[in-house]
C-alpha cells in the first residue's frame, strides 16, 4: 500500500499480512509510519495506492462493524466515568461481552481503580484502560498504537501475558507498534520493520536474528536499521 501525507508519500510500497491467532510486531525508528500504517491498516486512513483487506472486505466497513479495532486512538475517556463503566460503554456499543476481562484487569493491575473516575487515573491508568477497552470490544482484529508506553514494569509484563493470551486461546490477529524491544522478543510471532515507508525486513524473530548473525533484537535493528545513518533514530 502506498500513502502519502501533506504531499510526501509517507507509506512507499508496504506489504504486509497479519494472520488471526499470532501477535504482528511492528517496529522502526520514529518517524518511520508505523502510526501511519496503523491508520491505514484501520481504514482511518484510505490508502493512496493499493488495497487494504479485513477478511476480504474493505478494512473501513470491518471497522464499522466491529471486527477491527484500532486502540488507543478510538479509545476516547470520559473523565467523569469510571473504568467499569466505560468498559460497559464498550460492551454495549459493540454488542458483546468479553470472556476475559476478569482476568485483564487482573493481569493489568487495575483491580483497585475500576471503580474510580478515570480523572483520578494516572496516564499509565488510562493506557491500561484503553487496552482492555480496545479487548472487550471482540474485534478479531486489533490494532494497537503503542499500548504499552509509558507502563510499569509488573503492568508490562501482565500485557504481554494478556495479549498472548488473546492470541492464541482467542484466535485474534493482534497488530502492536512498540518501542519496547525486550517486550517485542517476548511478545512477537512475527516481526516487521519499517523503516522510512518501506518494510526494511520482516519475519520469524528466530530468523531474523540468525539471517543477521545477531543475538539480540536490539544488536540486530542497530545493525541493519537504525545503524543505517538516516539520522532519525
Ligand atoms: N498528518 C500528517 N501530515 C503530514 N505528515 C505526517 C502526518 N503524520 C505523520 N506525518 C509524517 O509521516 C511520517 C511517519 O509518521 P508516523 O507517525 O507514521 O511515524 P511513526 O513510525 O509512528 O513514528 P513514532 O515512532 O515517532 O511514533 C513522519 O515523517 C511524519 O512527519
Amino acid at each position: 500500500m502506498w500513502k502519502k501525507l501533506d504531499g510526501i508519500w509517507v507509506l512507499k510500497g508496504v506489504s504486509l499480512s497479519a494472520p488471526e491467532s499470532a501477535v504482528t510486531v511492528i517496529l522502526g525508528p520514529n518517524g518511520a509510519g508505523k502510526t501511519t500504517l496503523l491508520r491505514s491498516l484501520a481504514g482511518i486512513y484510505r490508502v493512496d495506492k493499493g488495497r487494504v483487506l479485513a477478511y476480504g472486505m474493505d478494512v473501513a466497513s470491518a471497522r464499522r462493524r466491529g471486527i477491527l479495532i484500532l486502540s488507543p486512538d478510538e479509545a476516547g475517556l470520559y473523565p467523569r466515568l469510571t473504568g467499569w463503566e466505560h468498559v460497559r460503554l464498550v460492551e454495549r456499543i459493540y454488542g458483546c461481552s468479553w470472556d476475559g476481562l476478569e482476568e485483564a484487569v487482573e493481569l493489568l493491575g487495575l483491580g483497585r481503580v475500576m471503580g474510580e473516575r478515570v480523572s483520578r487515573y494516572s496516564r499509565g491508568m488510562r493506557r491500561k484502560l484503553q487496552l482492555i477497552m480496545a479487548l472487550a470490544s471482540c474485534a478479531r482484529v486489533l490494532l494497537l498504537d503503542e499500548p504499552l508506553s509509558g507502563l510499569d514494569i509488573v503492568s508490562l509484563r501482565g500485557a504481554s501475558r494478556l495479549l498472548r493470551i488473546v492470541a492464541e486461546r482467542e484466535g485474534r490477529a493482534v497488530i502492536v507498534t512498540t518501542h519496547e524491544l525486550w517486550l517485542a522478543e517476548r511478545l512477537a510471532d512475527y516481526i516487521v520493520v519499517l523503516e522510512s515507508g518501506r518494510v526494511a525486513a520482516e519475519g520469524p524473530l528466530e530468523r531474523l536474528l540468525r539471517e543477521a548473525g545477531a543475538s539480540s533484537l536490539e544488536e540486530y535493528l542497530v545493525r541493519t536499521v537504525y545503524g543505517g545513518g538516516n539520522g532519525e533514530a
